[in-house]
């Protein structure tokens, strides 16, 4: 079975060599319609492309000059200017399409599809952007995606699943999630200086016969996992490298640290 690791380097503000995954990842970034993270510049500086989904413009707008507090704001919206907009536009304000529209921001208005999410919107889109060949290497980062109201958050977790071979890491100010597909063996990197102790694995779309790690405070060994039984929460990284192979798709979640 093959190895895939996994490495929140995206999460710095630059990638030292020695600590990356030894691939070169082309990552596009997804501002969704909840507050941006104190770490947003850092993303949006890791993309090759930036979508905002509907009203994930507005936070753009509103949100990104506070961040540069001794700058003139139209600069910082000039800096921070995404490439796509896209989603069903009921949320986004008139003057804010506007802005970036004038700006060059190509605007996808969707309104038509009332049965997929803006996410899914996006999550399409980046696929028909990206050539075939780099497919490998992409990985959607999603910010405002967890926390706030639960059936936008399922929604969210649900787009994981319906790409299942798109790396697509869904984040909050607090922590990150993404999916190990259960196609492959998993190695994850730890970031210490950005994220953990904190960290899950959930099974969430099917129940587990068989999930063993290695790395963690309670490791699990051939354990069986499922929804009114044993789920890993409230576990601990203790090593710099976790190990996990299941016969089931598993949710991977960890905490992000705030900056001292
Ligand atoms: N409170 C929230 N919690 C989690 N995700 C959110 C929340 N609000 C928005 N999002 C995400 O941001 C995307 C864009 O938000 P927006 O408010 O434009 O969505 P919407 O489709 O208009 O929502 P609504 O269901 O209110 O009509 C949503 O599709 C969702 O993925
Ligand atoms: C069974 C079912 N449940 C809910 C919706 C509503 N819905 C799902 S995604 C979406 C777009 C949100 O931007 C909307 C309105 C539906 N179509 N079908």
């Amino acid at each position: 079975m093959e190895m895939m690791t996994h490495s929140s380097t995206f999460l710095l503000p630059s990638i030292p060599p020695s600590r990356g995954d030894g691939s070169s990842q082309t990552y596009a970034l997804v501002i969704l319609n909840q507050r941006l993270p104190f770490f947003a510049p850092f993303l949006w500086n890791h993309a090759q492309l930036r979508i905002c989904a509907d009203g994930g413009a507005n936070r753009l707008h509103d949100e990104m000059p506070a961040m540069f507090p001794h700058e003139n704001p139209f600069s910082v919206r000039k800096r921070y200017k995404p490439d796509v907009i896209k989603g069903d536009m009921d949320s986004i304000r008139e003057e804010v399409k506007e802005f970036y529209s004038n700006m060059g921001t190509e605007i996808v208005d969707e309104s038509h599809d009332q049965d997929t999410t803006d996410l899914y919107k996006c999550v399409a889109f980046i696929c028909d952007w990206i050539p075939d060949m780099d497919k490998s290497n992409l990985c959607v980062l999603v910010t405002g995606a967890l926390g706030g109201r639960f059936d936008h958050e399922v929604g969210n977790i649900n787009a994981l699943y319906r790409f299942p071979k798109t790396r697509i890491i869904l984040m909050s100010d607090d922590c990150l999630i993404y999916l190990l597909p259960k196609t492959h063996r998993h190695e994850i990197i730890i970031q210490s200086s950005v994220e953990g102790p904190h960290c899950g694995l959930i099974p969430i779309g099917a129940p587990s016969a068989s999930t063993t790690t290695t790395g963690l405070q309670w490791d699990l060994t051939d354990t069986e996992m499922h929804f009114g039984g044993l789920v890993s929460t409230s576990n601990i990284v203790l090593a710099e490298k976790i190990a996990v192979r299941s016969d089931s798709d598993l949710l991977w979640t960890i905490s992000i640290r705030r900056p001292q």
